[in-house]
């Protein structure tokens, strides 16, 4: 996150500084932004940079325990320049948070530079090979340049400058960081099932006749209830990502040209398409494992590595509750917009024809199914609002009665997420396609109607709700969703081998090309430090002489 702020948030003469000694690592720096007290709330924050216009220095402090910078990766002993971002003062006026370029060691000895103070924050549930680390500041002076002055600038005489047409553009970096964990979530989850997909074509469990041999554990309907959707994510989140990747760099180049119209839907995008992405694919990871049973909990199948993992990547860079609800911020706004008769932006523009009143008609294909996922969300969107309206009226303010009703705001941005995910899975897959054998082609639909099948039948009471579908409609697509995972079922190998996974980069005992499952699992075993000799020291110190009564 470093090199893209100094990209995003430095002028070009602090580029031209910068940039070179960060890309030749000349110096090596990180994104120091929470802190002990704060995350989700930026404007919270509580470390302060206080300009001295007599030494033309920023003065950083941290003020209060809570202040302490807390979790930036590599912070703790690799790096020696951070980014912080601090509570601007000047003129005796707080502008708010702003970020700064701050040399945290010497270059030369590594040592914490005085006024600075800095360590590990121990242990984590994964990421253990990253010195996390905490930073405080007693009163530590940087040089005025060292602000990063591309969307404000405080002036030799401490006056405040506004540069920005966008009040958020700081929060340029963690935009980007979002929009590129969706394309990190789709390749975290082809990797759980490639593992778990390979090793269920090798594992055999039970015989349905006694006389017959044992079944391929993939062959069983549940385990590939399990694992399909799966499959169909990882295409779905990497479909996904591609074309988020493509609005954001349009939304970028606009920006550019001084046009930041397009920058709330980008921020509703990237944001709930983040939150889902990565929580789908913790919760996948986690059901592959599940999917192989005992061994899947080694750490050498590789799985409890890449949920500890991705696991993570649903906190960082914005919590799922909070990005989620950043996007009921916008869908809320484009109610509104519907009831002025005012034009919406493409991605909600299915609002428009949504709120009739009516239950839709159930249609059962495609793309019968997205514009259910569409009038699941609408119809969601629009309770929440009466709910709201409601708690207006009844007299609370506008941020009690929102806050009152988050959960619901939350379903309505998760269902949004759904519909828009379904609809850009169509359509990449038409897109990408057109020139595609007709297997390929088919693989490719057989994987997204399993999406659509399997999400429509995770939301049935929702569809009770908002659309005409029967009893008999959800048993008739419970049929064929059992169906279709048995015509995948003969090419489910091929499809986890088709992401072209090395077995470097899987890192797992259960998931490599040659199936070699047992010899490896049996290999890794022997690394185990308690193999190195034939009786351990404590049977000598503690379990003789307990058995010996003499403890
Ligand atoms: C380094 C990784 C690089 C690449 C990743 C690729 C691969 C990953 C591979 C491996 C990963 C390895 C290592 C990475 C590990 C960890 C990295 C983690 C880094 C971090 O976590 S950095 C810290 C991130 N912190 C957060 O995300 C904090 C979340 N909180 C917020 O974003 C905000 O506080 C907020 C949005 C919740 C609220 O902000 P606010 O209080 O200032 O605003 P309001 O709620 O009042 O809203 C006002 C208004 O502003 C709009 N808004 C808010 N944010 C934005 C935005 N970003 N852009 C545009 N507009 C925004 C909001 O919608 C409101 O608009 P409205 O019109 O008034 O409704
Ligand atoms: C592995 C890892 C690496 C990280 N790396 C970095 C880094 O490099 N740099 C950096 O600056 N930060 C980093 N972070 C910090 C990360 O960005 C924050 O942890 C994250 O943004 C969540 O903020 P928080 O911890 O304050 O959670 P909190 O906001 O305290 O969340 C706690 C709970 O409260 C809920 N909650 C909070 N506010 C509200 C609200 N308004 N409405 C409803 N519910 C709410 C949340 O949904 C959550 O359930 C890292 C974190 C992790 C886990």
């Amino acid at each position: 996150m470093f090199v893209p702020t100094l990209m995003g948030q430095c002028t070009p003469e602090q580029q031209a500084y910068w940039l070179p000694r960060a890309l030749d690592m000349q110096i090596i720096g990180t994104y120091a932004q929470t802190e002990l007290g704060h995350g989700t709330f930026i404007r919270g924050l509580e470390t302060t940079a206080t300009y001295d216009p007599e030494t033309e220095t920023f003065v950083m402090n941290s003020p209060t325990l809570t202040s302490y910078k807390w979790w930036a990766g590599g912070l703790a002993k690799t790096v020696n320049y951070c980014i912080v971002v601090a509570q601007l003062y000047t003129k005796g006026v707080c502008h708010g948070t702003h970020p700064f370029i701050v040399q945290i060691r010497d270059e030369e000895t590594h040592m914490p530079r005085p006024g600075v103070k800095v360590g590990d924050i121990g242990p984590k549930l994964g990421f253990n090979t990253a010195d996390n680390g905490y930073l405080g500041f007693d009163n530590y002076r940087i040089p005025r340049d060292n602000m990063m002055m591309k969307n404000a600038q405080v002036l030799k005489d401490g006056t405040y400058v506004k540069v920005a047409r966008h009040g958020k553009a700081t929060y340029g970096t963690m935009v980007f960081v979002r929009v590129l964990l969706v394309n990190e979530a789709a390749f975290n989850l082809a990797k759980a099932c490639t593992i778990a997909v390979r090793y269920s074509a090798i594992r055999r469990q039970c015989s349905p006749d006694s006389e017959g041999s044992e079944l391929q554990v993939l062959d069983y309907s549940t385990q590939q209830h399990k694992l399909f959707i799966c499959i169909a994510t990882a295409h779905a989140l990497q479909l996904n990502s591609t074309w988020l990747w493509k609005t954001f760099s349009d939304t970028l180049a606009a920006i550019k040209q001084g046009n930041v119209d397009t920058l709330p839907e980008l921020h509703a995008l990237s944001s709930c398409l983040k939150a889902l992405s990565t929580a789908d694919a913790a919760s996948l990871i986690e059901q592959c494992r599940h999917a192989c049973g005992g061994h899947g909990y080694m750490m050498s199948s590789g799985l409890p590595y890449l949920y500890a993992f991705v696991t993570a990547t649903r906190t960082y860079e914005g919590d799922y509750t909070i990005l989620l609800l950043q996007t009921a911020r916008f869908l809320v706004k484009a109610y509104e917009q519907v009831e002025a008769g005012k034009p919406l932006t493409p991605t909600v523009s299915y609002l428009s024809q949504a709120f009739t009143g009516k239950k839709l008609p159930w249609d059962s294909s495609p793309d019968g199914i997205i514009r259910a996922f569409q009038a699941l969300a609408a119809g969601k969107l629009s309770s929440t609002v009466k709910s709201l309206r409601k708690r207006l009226e009844s007299g609370l303010s506008y941020e009690q009665a929102w806050e009152l009703s988050t959960i619901q705001l939350n379903g309505a941005a998760e269902a949004h997420c759904r519909a828009v995910m379904s609809q850009n899975y169509k359509s990449e897959i038409e897109r990408l396609t057109v020139n595609s054998s007709p297997n390929v082609k088919l693989v490719l639909q057989q994987l997204y109607k399993v999406y659509l099948y399997y999400w429509a039948l995770e939301r049935t009471g929702d569809l009770l709700l908002y659309t005409s579908i029967s009893e008999s409609d959800i048993f008739e697509l419970q049929l064929r969703y059992e169906g279709l995972l048995k015509e995948i079922r003969p090419n489910a190998v091929g499809i986890v081998d088709a992401f072209d996974l090395r077995d470097e980069v899987l890192h797992s005992a259960l998931g490599s090309y040659d199936g070699n499952v047992y010899e490896r699992l049996m290999a890794e075993a022997q690394k185990s430090p308690l193999n190195a000799e034939p009786v351990n020291q404590t049977f000598h110190t503690y379990l003789k002489p307990m058995m010996k009564g003499k403890l």
